[in-house]
């Protein structure tokens, strides 16, 4: 007889690891074999005043063919149609219990290719970015999504304004600035994160331009709230920087909880993200 909380019904037997990469933590649950993740599931499993405590909660299902999809719940129990950092962890795993060095694996956005990058560092092919209004999305049409109308502050005199859109399979708002740590973001990035402009929300970031080969950004994640690292952030920042010419099209992106490696492939137009993955702790629900 399991003693798990009535949240966690649905997820007696199923394995679970707590990871993260760089700083951004997951709990990620097994459901290959059964068990429901719900959204008061997830919305628990999220809770850091609670037992467990992430940024976002994963899902591993199995799809039509017999391979492994992600799901993606934030903690607020909406759902993402992407990780970045959660892609990396889901990849290791996944390598670990193939004894692969790369493999596919499914997501909300399409398939993910990973690629084991160095000791504990996994490089993960996101795709294409998206640039068009109607893809990203955005309310408004629009020609030139690398700046957009949004301002912040007194309307006679904005402190930020014109930041750049992208979507990495979900929404990124990307304000450039001189200092990232000066920014008030967690003030502003509630509102950025529910603007009008935004029909189905958006991740906010800050980035600053280093120099041709470096980013420093921090994000304020849609459905979260500020996190120590955001993979597609990361992903957005660079190509935004890319399409500003701040940027060469690799980087490392410095985000507080680590670094990450970005390059945006001029042969391909997909994104690739390396960093480092950690596992903290695993087990069983009801064990
Ligand atoms: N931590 C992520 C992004 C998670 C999803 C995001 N909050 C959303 O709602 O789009 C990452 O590493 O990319």
């Amino acid at each position: 007889m399991s003693d798990l909380p009535p949240a966690l019904a649905g997820l007696d037997g199923c394995p679970f690891w707590q990871m993260d990469g760089a700083g951004n933590d997951f709990v990620i649950v097994d459901l290959r074999r059964g068990g429901e993740l719900t959204r008061e599931a997830a919305q628990y499993l999220g809770d850091r005043e609670g037992p467990f405590g992430c940024d976002q909660i994963i899902g591993l299902v199995r799809d039509k063919t017999g391979g492994t999809t992600m799901i993606i719940y934030n903690t607020d129990g909406s759902f993402a149609g992407a990780c970045g950092n959660a892609s990396r962890c889901v990849g290791w795993l996944l390598m670990e219990e193939t004894g692969e060095n790369e493999l596919t694996f499914g997501s909300p956005s399409g398939p993910l290719h990973a690629t084991r990058a160095g000791e504990a560092q996994i490089t993960v092919d996101m795709g294409e970015p998206k640039l068009g209004w109607e893809d990203i999305p955005l309310a408004e049409e629009m020609n030139d999504t690398r700046y957009i109308d949004i301002k912040l502050g007194p309307i006679d005199k904005p402190v930020l304004w014109g930041p750049s859109a992208v979507s990495m399979g979900n929404p990124h708002c990307v304000f450039f600035v001189e200092d990232v740590d000066t920014q008030a973001l967690d003030r502003f990035g509630p509102m950025i994160e529910h603007h009008p402009l935004y029909p189905e929300g958006a991740n906010v970031s800050v980035a600053q331009a280093v120099d041709r080969e470096t980013l420093r950004v921090r994000t304020w994640e849609r459905g979260v709230g500020l996190t120590q690292a955001c993979g597609t952030a990361a992903c957005a920042a660079l190509v935004s920087a890319v399409r500003r010419r701040l940027t060469d099209r690799k980087a490392t992106v410095h985000m507080p909880g680590g670094a990450l490696i970005i390059e945006w492939d001029e042969a391909t137009n997909h994104v690739f993200k390396t960093g480092p993955i950690r596992l903290s702790r695993q087990g069983v629900f009801g064990d």
